[in-house]
């Protein structure tokens, strides 16, 4: 579904933010991404929603190139940004409409849709108030709703979790392993380790934007935790 392909994208100035990452999640993935600060996580993940041009490699969103054919990826992909920059002055619905109006998604799956989501993430009420006026885990959840209503063959998170209450991170794990269990992917970054280790199937490590390691959580963690794992690995400098 996702196939990353010896990507290298450089910053002005010098920095190779990501060094030959070649990575692949298959459908029914629930990949997890995981490094330090300033590891390479985003610019990768910007990489592959087509928000950054890269210098070498290649990207292919379910067979197609990010580069040849980026309409095509993004009809079936989305992004949810680590930071949800939403368009305040519209309300929750008008910015859930505008979205399924880019997706094209018919009036009647729409409203259904909308309804569901809007019900499990606690929003049903909320629904006609401007998005300026909601809490940043409030906007995540608008974010979320507005990313699953195409229902994307994959879905690109940036550290999804950050600003969620328990109870709505809990709802949003169950609704990325809805997706996998009907083939989707998802590839999602994040530095709750905790939740990786439990929620994701496969698992890479990005250090000074080199994979350092890449594969199946049971075949990489054996018998050790994913902190102690991943201090071992990105400690020694
Ligand atoms: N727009 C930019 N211009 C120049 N350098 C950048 C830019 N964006 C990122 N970098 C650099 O690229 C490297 C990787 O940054 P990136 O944001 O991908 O890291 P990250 O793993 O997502 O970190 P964090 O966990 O802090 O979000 C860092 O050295 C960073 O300073």
């Amino acid at each position: 579904m996702l196939q990353i392909k010896n990507l290298v994208k450089s910053f002005p100035g010098g920095v190779r933010a990501v060094d030959n990452v070649s990575l692949h999640v298959a459908p029914g993935d629930i990949y997890g991404f995981i490094g330090h600060n300033g590891a390479g996580k985003t610019t990768t993940i910007k990489c592959v929603t087509g928000l950054y041009d890269f210098d070498e490699g290649e990207i292919y969103v379910d067979g197609k190139s990010v580069k040849e054919d980026p309409m095509a990826c993004k009809m079936v992909s989305a992004y949810i940004p680590d930071n949800p920059d939403l368009y305040d002055h519209l309300t929750c619905m008008q910015y859930l409409n505008f979205i399924a109006d880019i997706y094209r998604i018919p009036k009647e799956p729409r409203a259904e849709k909308i309804k569901y989501y809007a019900d499990i993430l606690e929003l049903s009420s909320r629904l006609g108030e401007p998005i300026g006026a909601f809490s940043h885990g409030m906007k995540q959840k608008v974010a979320i709703i507005a990313a699953l209503l195409h229902e994307p063959k994959l879905l690109v998170l940036d550290e999804p979790f950050v600003g969620l209450d328990p109870k709505a991170a809990h709802i949003v794990k169950q609704l990325l392993a809805d997706m996998c269990q009907k083939g989707g992917a998802v590839f999602f970054s994040s530095h709750v380790l905790e939740v990786v280790e439990k929620l994701c199937n496969k698992i890479a490590i990005i250090k000074k934007g080199k994979i350092i390691v890449s594969g199946l959580t049971e075949d990489i963690l054996k018998d050790e935790s994913l902190e102690d794992l991943f201090l071992e690995l990105t400690d020694n400098e």
